[in-house]
C-alpha cells in the first residue's frame, strides 16, 4: 500500500468542480413540485406587476395638484372595481388598498394623514410627495423582461413570483440520480440488531438526509461488505447512476479496497488524499458518465465534507449557476489551535452573529455529537495555527445554499 498522493484543499474542489458534468436532461414540473429544483430555462414577464395602477394605502386619491385643499368625494373604489376617470375640480375617490387608481389621480393620501374627514369631503395635507402611496403598473416587472434565468435554484420566493405571473410549470433539470453506499463488515442497519462488537450505519442516513435537505434525490443502494470481488460486481452495477457516493474503505487498511474496485471498473481517480483535516482519504474520479465521490468512514469526516466539498460538486452537475458556499464575517469569541501544515476544518456554532468554536477545536473524526452541537465551520489555509479571539473570520452556516457565484470561504 502506498502512501496517499495528497492534494491541496483549495486544488481538489477545483479539479472536481472542472472535471464533473452538468446533467443535460429536463423535464416539465408543475409548481407544486418545483421547490428546490434548477431552472433549464428562462421565465420571461408575461404580466406587468403590478398590472395596473394601484393604491398602496386606505385613503384618497387625488391630483397632487390640489393638495392642501378640502377635496368632495366623487366616488369610493374597491379592490377589483374598474373605475373610469369622472374627476372635476376640487373632487378626489376614496380608495382601498389594492384598488385601481383611475388616470385623473396621482397621489394617494392614507386616511389617517388626513386633517379632517365626513362623508363627502377630505381636507388633504399640504405636505404630502406627489406619488405619494401609488403603485404604478410595471414598476415591479415588465412585461417581456427575464424574470429568472436559467440555472438558477427554485426558493420559495421564486414560487411566489411564478404564481404571481400565473405560471403553472416550468422546465428544470431532471434531477441526478445519486446512489450512495456504505461499505464495512462491521455495518449493521439501524432496523437490524447491531451486537456489542458491531456498529449501526450513520453515514448512509446522515449523506441521504443532508442531500434531500438541498433537493436531492438520493438513492441508498446498501452496504458493501469488505470482499473485493464482490465489490467490483456492485459497483459495476451502478454505472447508470450520475454520481456514486460511499463511505469508508478509502484509507490504508488492509480491507481498503474501494480504490481498486473502482479502478477495475475503469475509475479514472481525479485525487485520493485531500490536505485537509478531517478529510484526508477523500477520494474522487470520472468513471464512464459516473462522478464518483468517495468519501472517508469516519461519521463527522463523512458528513462534513459531503456538505463542503460534494455539495457545490452536486450543485453544478444539477446545473445550478451558482453552486460555491458563499460565508459570513464573524468575529471569533474564544481563541483556538489548529494543527498546520495541512487546511483544517473547525465546526462552531454562529450566535448573534458571533463564531463559537465548538469543544475549543478537540473532538474526533469518529464522532457525530459535535456535529449537532455546531451550526457552522470555518476553514482555515495550512498555514494558520492559532485563531485569536475577537479575530474576525469567514464562516459557512450549513443551513444557506451554496448560491455564491465564486465566493473563497478559506480563510
Ligand atoms: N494508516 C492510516 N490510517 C488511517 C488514515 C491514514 O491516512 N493512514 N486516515 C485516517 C482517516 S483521516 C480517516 S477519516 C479514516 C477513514 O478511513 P476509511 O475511509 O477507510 O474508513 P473505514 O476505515 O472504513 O472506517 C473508518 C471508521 O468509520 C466507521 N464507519 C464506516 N462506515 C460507517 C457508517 N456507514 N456509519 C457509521 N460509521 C462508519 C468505521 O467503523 C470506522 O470506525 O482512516 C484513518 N486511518
Ligand atoms: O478524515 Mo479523517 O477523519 O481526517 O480524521
Amino acid at each position: 500500500m502506498t502512501k496517499l498522493d495528497v492534494l491541496a484543499f483549495k486544488e481538489a474542489g477545483k479539479r472536481a468542480q472542472e472535471a464533473c458534468q452538468t446533467i443535460q436532461a429536463t423535464e416539465t414540473v408543475l409548481i407544486n413540485a418545483l421547490l428546490n429544483r434548477v431552472l433549464a430555462e428562462d421565465i420571461i414577464v408575461q404580466k406587468n406587476l403590478p398590472s395596473f395602477d394601484n393604491s398602496a394605502m386606505d385613503g384618497f386619491a387625488f391630483k397632487y395638484a390640489e393638495r392642501g385643499q378640502t377635496l368632495k368625494i366623487k366616488a369610493t373604489i374597491f379592490a377589483g372595481d374598474r373605475p373610469e376617470a369622472q374627476l372635476d375640480e376640487g373632487e378626489c375617490y376614496k380608495i382601498m388598498t389594492g384598488a385601481q387608481v383611475p388616470s385623473d389621480a396621482d397621489t394617494i393620501v392614507p386616511i389617517e394623514e388626513c386633517p379632517s374627514v365626513t362623508e363627502t369631503e377630505v381636507t388633504i395635507p399640504e405636505d404630502i410627495r406627489q406619488g405619494n402611496a401609488f403603485r404604478p403598473k410595471g414598476e415591479e416587472q415588465r412585461e417581456g423582461n427575464v424574470l429568472f434565468s436559467k440555472g438558477e435554484f427554485i426558493t420559495p420566493a421564486h414560487i411566489a413570483l411564478l404564481s404571481a405571473q400565473g405560471i403553472m410549470a416550468a422546465q428544470v433539470y431532471k434531477q441526478l440520480q445519486i446512489a450512495v453506499l456504505s461499505t464495512g463488515d462491521e455495518i449493521r442497519e439501524p432496523w437490524e440488531q447491531a451486537s456489542e462488537d458491531e456498529i449501526y450505519n450513520a453515514n448512509a442516513f446522515a449523506i441521504t438526509s443532508l442531500l434531500e435537505k438541498y433537493g436531492f434525490a438520493p438513492t441508498y443502494a446498501g452496504s458493501i461488505p469488505d470482499d473485493l470481488d464482490h465489490t467490483v460486481a456492485l459497483i459495476g452495477k451502478l454505472k447508470s447512476y450520475d454520481v456514486v457516493i460511499t463511505t469508508g474503505g478509502i484509507s490504508m487498511g488492509d480491507a481498503d479496497f474501494l480504490e481498486e474496485a473502482f479502478i477495475r471498473n475503469g475509475l479514472e481517480p481525479l485525487f485520493h488524499g485531500v490536505n485537509v483535516k478531517p478529510g484526508r482519504p477523500t477520494m474522487m474520479g470520472v468513471m464512464s458518465d459516473t462522478f464518483v465521490m468517495a468519501m472517508p468512514g469516519n461519521p463527522l469526516t463523512a458528513m462534513v465534507n459531503t456538505f463542503l466539498l460534494s455539495l457545490p460538486i452536486l450543485f453544478k452537475m444539477q446545473g445550478s449557476s451558482r453552486h460555491t458556499h458563499d460565508f459570513v464575517y464573524a468575529k471569533n469569541t474564544k481563541a483556538f489551535k489548529m494543527r498546520p501544515g495541512r487546511s483544517n476544518i473547525v465546526l462552531g456554532k454562529m450566535e448573534n452573529g458571533e463564531f463559537h468554536v465548538t469543544r475549543n477545536n478537540k473532538y474526533g473524526s469518529g464522532m457525530l455529537t459535535p456535529i449537532v452541537e455546531s451550526n457552522a465551520l470555518a476553514i482555515f489555509n495550512e498555514e494558520i495555527s492559532t485563531v485569536g479571539e475577537e479575530k474576525v473570520i469567514k464562516v459557512i452556516c450549513f443551513d444557506t445554499l451554496p448560491l455564491s457565484q465564486a465566493s473563497t470561504p478559506i480563510n
